[in-house]
């Protein structure tokens, strides 16, 4: 047979393979709607009153709705391609593997679950290593289509007469598609280092490096499914957290989970770990750098310490026909001894009350003169006054982080708290930072809030509305990948945390995403050639802290770079070759005879140069193309770009492309990436590493090169 028949015969096979899948999976709906029917109807109908008063069938009810509808949830899941692998076994046994696990009516496997053991030989059989597997088949489906097979053989010394082989290798075909909006899966061709680190054990903490492009995130959220499948009683309940750079990341890798049928994680961008905050915006390098910094923790400590604005400067009561009165002065020695004693101040107005009362005592004792002074009766006595509770919550109010932290918009009081630690720039630079209110949070600001509100505590009970709105709007479900348990308003505990592109936390922002972990395990993605973080030392150590004191550690490296071409992998080698230690950059596998091209432009006609070489690779590709530019630029080039409509075409700033990809890059200005960070090289490094096929750089000097 020729090799186009051969391909059609096997596509047919598996196509008959496929129709039993999908049959089956109609069945499989029917019954879990059926079991949540009944589920329902036990609790109905008043002969059944006395039956349902038991509270076991009241239990059983509610396991048969809510096991009915888990079910109902997993076969409703986007199943884009739920059979996708087959082994063939020296056994002459095939599996199929897919992104579920279904049985027929006879209870024999049609398909096992990519996550299950069983499964394992089809990620990490290798001709040296086969595992049994003589054939390896990728099946490639549109909906419930069969449209190609590739095969891997493993044991070609085992291929029986009748086996046929075809393809040219699924992994090619699948780096050489055209990128959409979204991130794709890679169930059908996870490599076996990848596959190694997604089946690593679950306790402890297990980091992912690597280069760009190497399918850090991919395999961190393969990761995260695999090990909610198979350690759903450990970690189901508390939940998987997945923490992004940004919201645009977020909705990037958005799909990715929900494609594999999981919907009990949640994904949350770094300015969005807080309910109630959001982070909006990026500040400038070097105001995020003192915002992320381990010193903003005292700074916001002696902050919340000092004198709130507009609390009454004085005190006067009158006792027994005698106006006792405390200063400014004495007011602040009462509010400083309250302090010392520690606790957060929300949670210490009794003791405020307290040491006001004692203070009272002194006053009247002083103007007593020789006549004692019964303290004990004058402090019951005052304390039950409403004048004194009238000037007790006006000059011990109850704080919210966002009211603190905008007191730091005042410069003396910045520089009261900073003393020592901010010089007389960072001081103006960060109260002109905190004033501004035209912009909401920053993604800097919301750890500072985060460290705030565990500083100040949680406000009594019935004033915790008034807080909440004081942070924004109501907190929500947010990023959750879809339905999964309900949390409550301030929920801050998962049991397994994700953190990719770890290499940029700043140390704030790794107390605050510790905080949500305490107990938890935890995969960490980043590459340390890509940090723009300055300080990596301190932030190791805040990491560290993070993580407690649990012993189990691995760490696994990813050295292939699937995203880029080689030809465009070197260019941005290049760019980082004096930093990057040797060893620390991956090898990219695809060549695709495409070398980037770089202009040299005008500034004056760079938004004309902008346009044409956005419109080149537009035509040029069939999916996505980004403009990436410094991220003070990113509104002017919105604007050059205005005219096109084409939604394959997305500005970005250089902070912001983090983790993104798109099939054709045009990047503005490299050395304005460069000067716009402290940490420059790699931030340029970031960026020309998003192109999967073709780079156009746009350059109006050589400094960057
Ligand atoms: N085994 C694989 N099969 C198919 N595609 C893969 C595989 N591994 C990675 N990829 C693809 O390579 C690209 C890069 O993956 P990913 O974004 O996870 O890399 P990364 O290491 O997180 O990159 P960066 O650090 O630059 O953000 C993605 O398009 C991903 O789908």
């Amino acid at each position: 047979m020729s090799e186009p028949r051969v391909r059609r015969a096997e596509i047919a096979i598996e196509q008959t393979h496929v129709d039993r899948v999908y049959t089956r999976l109609a069945e499989l709906r029917t019954q879990a709607e059926a079991m949540r029917a009944k589920g329902y109807e036990l609790g109905h109908g008043a002969q059944r009153e006395a039956v349902f008063e038991q509270a076991s069938m009241l239990f059983e009810r509610d396991m048969m709705v809510y096991h009915a509808n888990q079910q109902l949830q997993t076969l409703d899941a986007e199943y884009e391609g739920l059979v996708f692998g087959r082994l063939d076994q020296t056994s002459g046994e095939a599996v199929y593997v897919g992104r579920l696990g279904i049985r027929d009516a006879e209870f024999d496997n049609l398909v096992t679950d990519w996550r299950a053991p069983a499964a394992a030989a089809f990620y990490q059989a290798t001709a040296e290593e086969p595992m049994d597997v003589v054939r390896r088949r990728v099946i490639r489906c549109s909906g419930q289509t069969v449209l190609d097979v590739d095969d891997d053989v493993l044991m070609a010394e085992a291929v029986p007469d009748d086996m046929r082989i075809v393809g040219e290798g699924a992994l090619m075909a699948a780096l050489g598609r055209a990128r959409g909006e979204k991130m794709r899966d890679i169930v059908a061709t996870i490599q076996r280092e990848q596959d190694e680190v997604i089946r690593a054990p679950w306790r402890g903490v297990t980091e992912i490096t690597g280069g760009p492009g190497t399918g850090k995130t991919a395999v961190a959220l393969h990761r995260a499914a695999y090990l909610l499948y198979r350690h759903r009683r450990q970690l189901g309940g508390a939940g998987v957290l997945v923490v992004g750079p940004s919201g645009v990341f977020t909705n990037y890798i958005s799909r990715v989970l929900p494609a594999m049928g999981e919907t009990n994680v949640e994904l949350r961008a770094l300015g969005e770990v807080l309910d109630g905050a959001e982070g909006t915006h990026q500040d400038p390098a070097r105001l995020a750098a003192i915002k992320g910094s381990l010193r903003m923790r005292k700074i916001l400590l002696r902050g919340l310490r000092d004198t709130p604005p507009d609390v009454p400067t004085e005190m006067r009561i009158v006792y027994k026909g005698q106006v006792l009165k405390l200063t400014a002065k004495e007011l602040e020695k009462v509010r400083r001894k309250v302090h010392v004693q520690g606790g957060p101040p929300n949670r210490s107005r009794v003791r405020a009350a307290e040491t006001l009362l004692e203070a009272l005592a002194d006053k009247a004792e002083e103007h007593a003169e020789d006549r004692p002074v019964d303290r004990a009766e004058l402090i019951t006595e005052l304390g039950e006054r409403i004048d004194f509770h009238r000037f007790l919550v006006v000059w011990w109010p109850v704080l919210s982080p966002a009211e603190v932290l905008r007191w730091l918009a005042d410069e003396p009081r910045l520089a009261r708290a900073g003393k020592g630690l901010l010089n007389r720039d960072e001081i103006s630079a960060l109260a002109a930072s905190f004033a501004d209110r035209s912009r909401g949070w920053s993604v800097a600001d919301v750890a500072l809030l985060d460290e705030l509100r565990v500083l100040i505590g949680p406000p009594p009970k019935r004033r915790r509305r008034v807080q909440q709105v004081e942070l924004d709007a109501a907190p929500t479900q947010r990023g959750s990948t879809g339905t999964g348990p309900q949390r409550p308003e301030h929920y801050d505990e998962y049991s397994h945390i994700v953190v990719d592109e770890a290499q940029d936390l700043s140390p704030m922002q790794w107390r605050m995403v510790g905080r949500r972990g305490k107990y938890a395990s935890w995969t960490v993605v980043g590459d340390p050639v890509q940090s723009s973080w300055p300080d990596p030392a301190e932030a190791a150590q805040a990491r560290d802290q993070a993580f407690g004191a649990r012993t189990a550690r691995r760490r696994y490296t990813l050295r292939t770079n699937y995203r880029n071409s080689a030809e465009i992998f070197d260019l941005a080698a290049r760019v980082v070759a004096g930093t990057a230690a040797e060893g620390e950059l991956p090898h990219a596998v695809r060549t695709t005879g495409l070398v980037p091209e770089v202009r040299t432009v005008e500034p004056a006609t760079l938004d004309g140069s902008v346009r044409a070489a956005a419109k080149e690779l537009l035509d040029a590709v069939e999916g996505t193309v980004g403009v990436i530019c410094a991220m003070d630029r990113v509104p002017e080039i919105e604007g050059w770009l205005a005219g096109h409509t084409d939604e394959r075409l997305k500005v970005v700033g250089s902070l912001d492309s983090k983790g993104l990809e798109y099939d054709a890059v045009v990047l503005v200005e490299p050395t304005e990436l460069i000067t716009e960070s402290t940490t420059g090289r790699r931030v340029l490094y970031v960026a020309l590493t998003r192109a999967t096929q073709q780079l156009t750089v746009l350059a109006s000097d050589s400094d960057w090169c």
